[in-house]
């Protein structure tokens, strides 16, 4: 018989208290639970943070905490190594400027195909381990996402880079609908042309921050392979953890290489009306849950000018 059942009386004291620092970590998550109930989250999860797969368990797991715990995620991926494999693989070369992949009619294709037929799959597919709760979309579905031909401007002279779009409307119809049925949207960031009966090829950044500008998000949230915003990348490794939009447009011209559509994404979001945008380490395990849950944020956070930025 064992001692419960003998009724021995420490064993059962022993178990409660054993219990009790787990009682703690959920009464400390209080107020964090009642200040974003019914908030909408938009995750950009970025194609170099999908880096192995306990991480990509990890992300899942946290973007169905967050929709149990009643706030209301959209998830909304890149794939940019994915793509590059592909190509590689089809022997086409990738190539980018002002950060922004040259997209070729052909390119196009493969970069649909992975993005909407491969990368989104897996995580819809992650998520629904624990439930119906994801449905994976396009920017093409409902007409979430309307881009026209993006010519970037270089040394003065405008681009042709191919069937890569500038978004000109954006209808959060779908996403709505799926959010009210208290689903997970998953969007790859293909856009319907305005122009024509193609696609275009959108920076997943880029498409991520319209839309939380658009579904008036609390906090835009991205997920990449380094722990945020270095102020002096590549020499140095000290990440600058708040800042006003205002002090990030002046830091826009120095930036670089995939963390310019990231910080434009942010200024755009929060200039739109999102409260917060921040840009997290996804190597982190549950670096969503430590953002949200906790008062210390582990990245970088982009807020309102009237908010102030670092402190001093
Ligand atoms: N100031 C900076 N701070 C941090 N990373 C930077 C900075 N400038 C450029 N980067 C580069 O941006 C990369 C993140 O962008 P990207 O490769 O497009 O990631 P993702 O696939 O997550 O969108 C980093 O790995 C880093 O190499
Ligand atoms: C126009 C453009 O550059 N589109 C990106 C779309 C995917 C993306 O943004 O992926 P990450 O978030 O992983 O970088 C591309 O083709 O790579």
């Amino acid at each position: 018989m064992s001692d419960e059942k003998a009724g021995q009386p420490g064993t059962g004291t022993a178990r409660k208290h054993t219990a009790l620092p787990k009682a703690q970590i959920l009464i400390e998550a209080l107020p964090w639970l009642t200040r974003h109930n019914g908030k909408v989250v938009v995750i950009k999860f970025g194609g170099n943070a999908m880096i192995d797969e306990d991480l990509k368990a990890a992300f899942a797991q946290d973007v169905v905490f967050l929709r149990q715990a009643g706030l209301r995620p959209v998830v909304v991926h890149g794939g940019g190594p994915q793509i590059n494999a592909q190509l590689d693989k089809q022997g086409l070369v990738s190539e980018f400027k002002a950060g922004l992949r040259v997209t070729t009619p052909e390119a196009m294709d493969v970069v649909r195909m992975v993005l909407a037929g491969q990368v989104q799959r897996e995580l819809v597919g992650l998520l629904n381990q624990h439930g119906p709760l994801a449905v994976g979309m396009t920017g093409e579905d409902a007409h979430t996402i309307t881009a026209a031909r993006h010519t970037p401007e270089i040394d003065g002279e405008l681009v042709d880079i191919g069937r890569v779009g500038e978004i000109t409307a954006i209808d959060t119809g779908a996403i709505e609908a799926l959010l009210a049925d208290g689903r997970i949207p998953v969007i790859s960031s293909i856009a319907r042309s305005a122009d024509d009966h193609h696609v275009y090829n959108v920076n997943a950044d880029t498409a991520a921050a319209a839309l939380a500008a658009a579904l008036g998000a609390e906090t835009l949230m991205v997920l990449t392979d380094v722990e945020g915003l270095y102020a002096d990348w590549p020499s140095s490794d000290e990440v600058i953890s708040r800042l006003t939009v205002s002090e990030l447009e002046k830091l826009l011209p120095e930036l670089s290489s995939g963390m310019v559509p990231k910080m434009e994404g942010c200024l755009h979001a929060v200039r739109g009306g999102v409260s917060t945008a921040r840009v997290i380490d996804g190597r982190v395990p549950h670096s969503i849950l430590l953002e949200i849950f906790t008062d210390e944020g582990i990245g970088t956070m982009v807020v309102p000018d009237a908010q102030g930025g670092e402190p001093a």
